[in-house]
Order: C-alpha cells, then structure tokens, then sequence
C-alpha cells in the first residue's frame, strides 16, 4: 500500500520517524543523505546543486558520502554556506570537498537537485531560475532529492520553473504532488527511501489519497463459470451521439463490451440507427428522435448501469434525452456533454453513481475556473465526489478518482491517451465494469487503471487512436 501525503504531512512524517528510530534530526538527515547516495554511487563525476534549507542540506549529505568513496564531486551552493542554518548548516560543515558558486564549464555524469524540497513557498525566481534552465539544460542525468525543485510537493503545480528529473529519491513520505499534474513531468521514475522506519511508526499520519497499484486488476475476473450467459454480465445503456456525433457512442458501446459487460444498447439519434451495426454488429441500437413522442429509454426490466453523455451535444434534442435518462432508475455514469448539461441542472440525480469530468467539465461542475482546479486536483476531486454525492474521476496527467472519502491517484498512463474518443472509451469502460458487479469506486479505480496501463504500453506510441485502444485492452489484463 503506498500513500501519498502533502506536503505538510510529511514533515509530521519526518518528526514520527525521528521517533521511531530514536535519533535527531540531523542524524535523520544523514541517513536520507545516505539512502540517496546509493542511487549515485556508479557515477564518477558529481555536481550538487544545493539551496537554503534541509532540502540542501541533504545534498551536503550526499557530497560529503561521495567525496569519502572516491567519487568527483562539487557542490554548487546557491545560498552562501555561512548563511546556512539548522541542520542544513551542520551537513555544510561537515563536508570536505569543493564548493563553487557558479555553473562549472566542465562535464559531470549526474547533477544532484538539492535546491528546495518540501519548504518551496513561493515561485522560483531571479538566480535560482537561471540555474534551473542549466540544469534543465544539460544532457546529464538529474536526480532530484525529495521533490524536483520548483515543483509544489502538495499540488504538483511548478511554481515558475522546475528541475525536469531523470529520478526523484522521495524521502520517508511519498508527496501527493508527485504524481498528478506537472509532477510525473518533473519527476522522471520515483524511487523511495523509507529509512527503515517500520510504517506502524506512522499510522497516525492521515494520507491524502492511495496509489493505484496494477495488481488490483487482479479483481477482474479471469475465467467465466460455464453456466452462465449474456445477462448474467449486466446490461448498459450507452446514451449519447446526437445527429453527426455516432462516433464518441459508438466507442463508449465498444468499450462497455471490451470490459466484459454482456450487453449494450445503444440510445443515439435515429438517423444513426441503420449505421451502427455497420460498424459494431455486436451493438443492439434504438433511435431517439427527441420529440415527446420518445418512449422511456428502459421499457421492461431497467439496465443495469447507464453510461451517458458521449457526443451527446448540449441541444434541445441533447436535453430531452438528458432528462428522460434522469428518469431510468438504473446506476448513471456521467460522461461529456452530460457532464455539462449536469452542471446547469438544477437537480443532482439520486442515482448518480459515477461522473468522468477532465479538468474543463469539473471547473463547470464546481463553478470555478480551470486554473482553480487544476491548482489543487486533490481538493477538487473531493469536493467533486461530495457536492454531486458519487465517485469523481478527474482525468488529466495523474488521473485521481475519490468517493469523497477516499482518494486514488493512477500513476500510469501518459500523453498517448490525450487522443480523440480516449474519454468516450473510459466512461464506457467504468459502466462496463460495474455492470458486472463492481462498486462504482471499485468500477472506476480498475476502469482508470486499465485505460492508463494500456495507454503506457500501447505498442502504438503516440500514433494510438481510441480504436487502438479498445483492441488492447485485453492485452494487459491476460
Ligand atoms: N525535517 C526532517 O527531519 C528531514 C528533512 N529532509 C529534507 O528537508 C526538506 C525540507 O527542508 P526545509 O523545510 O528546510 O525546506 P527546503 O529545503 O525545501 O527549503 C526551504 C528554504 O527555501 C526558501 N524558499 C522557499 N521557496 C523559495 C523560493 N521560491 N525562492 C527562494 N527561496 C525559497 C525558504 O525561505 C527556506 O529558506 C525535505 O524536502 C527533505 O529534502 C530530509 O533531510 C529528511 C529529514
Ligand atoms: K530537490
């Protein structure tokens, strides 16, 4: 299980980890100084780049090992050490090496990132941004220590710039910035160093959220029992695909049968009607015209989930069908335009269960700009999740899905699923998944999980298409 924690907490963190081993601050930082050295040690020539607190003096830490193995190395001290305080002040003084305070005109195997780490209050400015751009600059690997600096540790939001990492040792506490926003941009791959602190020492401590690990896709299930049939893996209506729009329903119908739902009917507008088995014979389709004339979508035994909003437009015909789905007592997955016509209803659904907003929709849903949400996803999410009372998904570089209370965030995935229907494909994948019995959180923690884990791997790179998608969502799961 691995949490993630703000920034905040994990200085809580660093506190009960003294504790538990029973040693000082500054014999705390020796040992993360240590547990980050041993990511260095093949590295022959090193540069430290330090700043004006602990974060610095970790890096003090990791030179003064360096130095006593033989290793090159310099620091370039971008706060005078004899302005050093604290703990960060004792790591300077008891380094033995060179300090510099200018970028070197020499070359180095790894530039350690020592500049600020949980204490970044402010944008990075003036000096501290020049020798960021070097460091972002140069072709040498860069290892951050804790966060990279300038990314907020809490957030994920560069504050101004921010050092660009081949890797970032976490220390202690994995922080919740890390993994959503621009951290998995700044990070390059986590490592983390606990310290040895057993994780009993630090259970008082609230995590923000989870991460999402790949063996939950475990959940799915791998082998059918024999006597069972179509029905017994649930029925989803897939609303949505006004007049011109059949793609984005036709993807979400294909996707609701990819994740193993037994059927799916498809509500998009007539005109539609005689092309859908065109193109996905497996889907069975009913034509809406949007006049009052239209019967209830579920006559007979309700679906078991319905997955609507994907090219459904936000038109008088969008709004009829809108309205005649709130009526459907089935579990609703919301999705797009339904997302949007949502926001301006004056009525949350009491069977919502699930909404798929990315950064756009959620600052309509929550009435606020995108910048707002985006400035603090984790929050967002949240009140998401409690103000519509259903899951949330948040999509965007680190996806996090919260029922209010508890909280994941996807560490896979990345800009192959920015592609055309690659949303469509999800919402459809979530009401596949509880069609067949998951909770909603469970539905859409393994739907997002799933998406991400085949977007990461797609032997198709950048030139992935939703299409693309759906034929390999199997390929992960056997
Ligand atoms: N507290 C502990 O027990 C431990 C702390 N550790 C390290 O200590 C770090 C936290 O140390 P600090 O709290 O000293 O914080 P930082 O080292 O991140 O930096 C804080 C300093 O940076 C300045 N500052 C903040 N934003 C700035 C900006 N934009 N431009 C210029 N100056 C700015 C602040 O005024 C303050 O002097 C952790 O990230 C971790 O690396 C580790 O040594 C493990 C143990
Ligand atoms: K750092």
């Amino acid at each position: 299980m691995k949490l993630l924690y703000s920034n905040n907490k994990t200085r809580e963190i660093d506190q009960l980890a003294a504790e538990a081993l029973g040693i000082d601050s500054f014999a705390l930082m020796q040992k993360a100084g240590a547990a980050v050295h041993q990511y260095l040690d093949t590295h022959q020539r090193l540069l430290v780049v330090t700043g004006p607190g602990n974060n610095g003096g970790d890096g003090f830490v990791v030179a003064e090992l360096a130095r006593q193995q033989g290793q090159k190395v310099k620091v370039l001290a971008l706060q005078p050490v004899s302005k050093l305080t604290g703990d960060a002040a004792k790591a300077a003084a008891a380094y033995r090496g060179t300090v510099i305070d200018e970028w070197p005109d020499e070359n180095f195997d790894c530039v350690v990132d020592a500049i600020f780490g949980t204490g970044l209050t402010r944008e990075v400015e003036g000096s501290y941004a020049s020798i960021i751009g070097l460091i972002n600059n140069n072709e040498y690997k860069t290892l951050a220590i804790d966060i990279p600096s300038g990314l907020n540790g809490t957030t994920g939001q560069i504050k101004g710039c921010a050092v660009r990492a081949s890797q970032t040792v976490s220390i202690l506490g994995r922080n919740t910035g890390l993994y959503t926003l621009d951290g998995p941009a700044c990070c390059g791959e986590i490592l983390f160093a606990d310290l040895g602190v057993p994780a009993v020492a630090l259970q008082s401590v609230v995590a923000e959220a989870q991460l999402m690990n790949r063996e939950k896709l475990q959940e799915l299930p791998a082998a059918r029992a024999n006597n069972t049939h179509k029905g017994s893996f649930g029925h989803v209506l897939t609303v949505g695909g006004q007049a011109g729009m059949l793609g984005a329903v036709l993807l979400a119908g294909r996707a609701v049968l990819k994740s193993g739902a037994g059927l799916t009917t498809l509500i998009t507008d007539q005109e539609h009607q005689a092309l859908v088995p065109l193109y996905a014979p497996e889907l069975m389709v009913s034509g809406f015209s949007g006049t009052s004339d239209d019967e209830p979508l579920s006559a007979g035994k309700p679906a078991d989930v319905v997955v609507m909003g994907m090219g459904m437009g936000q038109s008088q015909w969008s709004k009829q069908l809108f309205k005649l789905a709130l009526k459907t007592p089935s579990p609703l997955v919301m999705d797009a335009d339904g997302l949007n016509l949502l926001a301006r209803s004056p009525v949350t659904p009491e069977h919502l269960r699930v909404i798929t907003p990315h950064p756009r929709e959620a600052a309509r849903l929550l009435d606020v700009s995108v910048a707002e949400v985006q400035q603090n996803r984790w929050l967002a999410v949240r009140q998401l999740a409690r103000r519509y009372h259903c899951v949330a998904v948040l999509k965007g570089s680190g996806t996090l899905v919260s029922d209010g209370e508890q909280t994941w965030c996807c560490p896979f995935g990345n800009a192959n699923l920015a592609t055309a229907g690659s949303g469509d494909v999800l919402a459809g994948m979530v009401a596949g998944i509880m069609a067949q019995g998951f909770s909603p959180l469970s539905a859409a923690h393994l739907a997002v999980l799933w998406h991400a884990l085949v977007g990461t791997h797609s032997r198709y790179g950048f030139t992935m298409t939703a299409s693309d998608l759906l034929d390999d969502l199997h390929e992960i799961i056997h």
